[in-house]
């Protein structure tokens, strides 16, 4: 079952349907439709981020990768085992969790994490990495995928203005795991390049479902059409 999971994600598209805490869409009904949307339009998966979000769209006939973000920093996605169960229990198919070497809040290893979850329930693992030698702890401490997620977010790589196309090369070089492209996948293009670089699927978030950053990123073209009269946005 596990690896009929994984292999119907070969090549595909996932999508993350998230809001964040104060933002309009931070409903749980209203995620779950943006997920059945996305599954109309070929996500193979979707990424969502809640015990609510996730039982929400219970119904969907792709797999869900859910997270749980809670916490301060450093580690918030999924940061505890009691969240990984948590996350599982909602119906995710699999769960993602911080998979970088930074300390847990709950004292466990990634390792020990990922052992006491699987061996409670039949459940699929994502490490969100940050650099290569995350991603290669992560396949030691036995996760099944591994995503660039927090590429740029954790002092290791630089931030790349789009998906870290590079890391993706390195991981797939040394690690045999499946290895999900997320993390700044801002355009079709942007996927396939990843897909290409080696990746297993691509993870495409703000992208797709978040409209006021791309609602930016349209004012932000015309202000400087406006203030330049272009010059900026040919060069
Ligand atoms: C770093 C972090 O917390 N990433 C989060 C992980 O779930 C989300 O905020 C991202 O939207 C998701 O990874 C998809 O990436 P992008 O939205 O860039 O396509």
């Amino acid at each position: 079952m596990s690896s009929d999971i994984i292999e119907t994600l070969r090549g595909g598209l996932i999508v993350s349907c998230q809001a964040y805490p104060g933002e309009p869409m931070r409903d749980p009904e209203t995620m779950a439709r943006i997920a059945r949307a996305a599954v109309i339009g070929g996500a193979r998966a979707v990424r969502l981020q809640g015990p609510d979000d996730i039982a929400a769209a219970r119904d969907l006939e792709v797999p869900v990768i859910g997270i749980w973000k809670d916490g301060g920093d450093p580690v918030v996605i999924t940061p505890t085992l009691d969240h990984a169960i948590a996350v599982a229990e909602s119906g995710a198919s699999i769960v993602a969790l911080d998979g970088t070497r930074r300390a847990r809040p709950d004292g466990r290893t990634l390792a020990a994490t990922i052992a006491e979850l699987t061996a409670r329930i039949d459940v699929l693992v994502m490490a969100d990495c940050g650099s290569l030698d995350d991603a290669l702890a992560a396949e030691d401490a036995g996760a099944h995928l591994l995503g660039t997620t927090l590429a740029g977010y954790t002092g290791e790589r630089p931030r790349t203005d789009s998906v870290d196309l590079e890391l993706i090369e390195l991981i797939v070089a040394r690690s045999d795991r499946p290895v999900v492209a997320e993390g700044r996948v801002h355009s079709p293009a942007d996927a396939a390049a990843a897909l290409l670089a080696g990746a297993h699927a691509v993870c495409a978030g703000t992208a797709i479902t978040h409209p006021t950053t791309i609602t930016g990123w349209f004012v932000e073209a015309l202000d400087h059409a406006s203030s330049d009269g272009g010059a900026t946005w040919r060069s």
